[in-house]
């Protein structure tokens, strides 16, 4: 069988003597959204900062597309088509959300519009980054300061913005974090729509949501993936609910 799109082997992470990731061993196809849940503190974001390339394991291998990334960074990463959905802090309020869109595709494309003319060039840049926007359904909105855009739209944004760096694999860190009930029912139609064409990690606490999109979930508790399946098989698993009702008794 081909290797996946994105692999974890068996990472282990920790800080001082505190083992924050122990053993975490997950994968992800194209066209499959993969949903890491566990309860607070039980290294999610830890885990997401070693695949993405700002935090190194102590051991274990991060493989992208049948190659060892472990030791790559971010930017690196995010070259070969593995990126991370930007925070909303990364957007410049004062850009159009175009303007936001084609400051990333400049940065991926680096100098391969060198032969174009600047009007050509900034054609070919805007042409790209509306494409990006389109696919989140945000190209209405193009011409706007992006710090005019709703707070759902922002996370639109930032979807677009990690689709303008080509990617096949997506790690969204929470994208629904923050958003009311219908702009979180737009943000999961987009990300259905996404999905055939990347496979997407998705770090969410918004269950709804996790379960409507979801075709695996793996769960992290102290560290440890203590569940992986489809959602029904999630649902029904006893280890999950006691680590879930153990977080609410705390
Ligand atoms: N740089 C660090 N140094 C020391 N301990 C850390 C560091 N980063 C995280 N931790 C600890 O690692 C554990 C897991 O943290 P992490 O933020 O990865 O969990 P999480 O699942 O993302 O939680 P949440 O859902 O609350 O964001 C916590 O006990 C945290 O205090």
């Amino acid at each position: 069988m081909a290797e996946s799109l994105l692999e974890l082997r068996s990472l282990r992470k920790s800080f001082g003597g505190l083992a924050v990731t122990r053993d975490v061993s997950l994968s992800l196809s194209t066209g499959e959204i993969h949903a890491l849940i566990g309860p607070n503190g039980a290294g999610k974001t830890t885990l997401v900062h070693q695949v993405s390339g700002t935090l190194r394991p102590d051991s274990g291998q991060v493989r992208f597309e049948g190659e060892d990334v472990t030791r790559l960074g971010l930017a690196a990463r995010a070259r070969r088509g593995l990126a991370r959905s930007f925070q909303i802090t990364c957007i410049i309020p004062g850009f159009s959300a175009l303007e936001n869109v084609a400051l990333a595709v400049q940065a991926r494309a680096g100098s391969s519009f060198r032969f174009f003319r600047p009007a050509g060039r900034e054609a070919a840049l805007n042409g790209e980054a509306m494409e990006a926007l389109r696919e989140v359904g945000l190209h209405g909105r193009a011409d706007l300061p992006a710090g005019a855009l709703s707070h759902g739209e922002k996370r639109q944004l930032e979807l677009a913005i990690a689709l303008a760096m080509r990617p096949r694999a997506l790690l969204l860190d929470e994208p629904l974090a923050g958003t009311g009930p219908e702009e979180a029912e737009r943000l999961i139609r987009i990300l259905s729509a996404l999905k055939p064409r990347y496979g997407i990690l998705l770090i969410e606490h918004d269950m709804p949501a996790v379960f409507a999109l979801a075709d695996r979930i793996s769960v992290l508790a102290e560290g440890r993936v203590i569940a992986s399946g489809i959602p029904a098989e999630i649902r029904a698993d006893a280890a999950v609910r006691a680590a879930y009702l153990g977080e609410e008794e705390g």
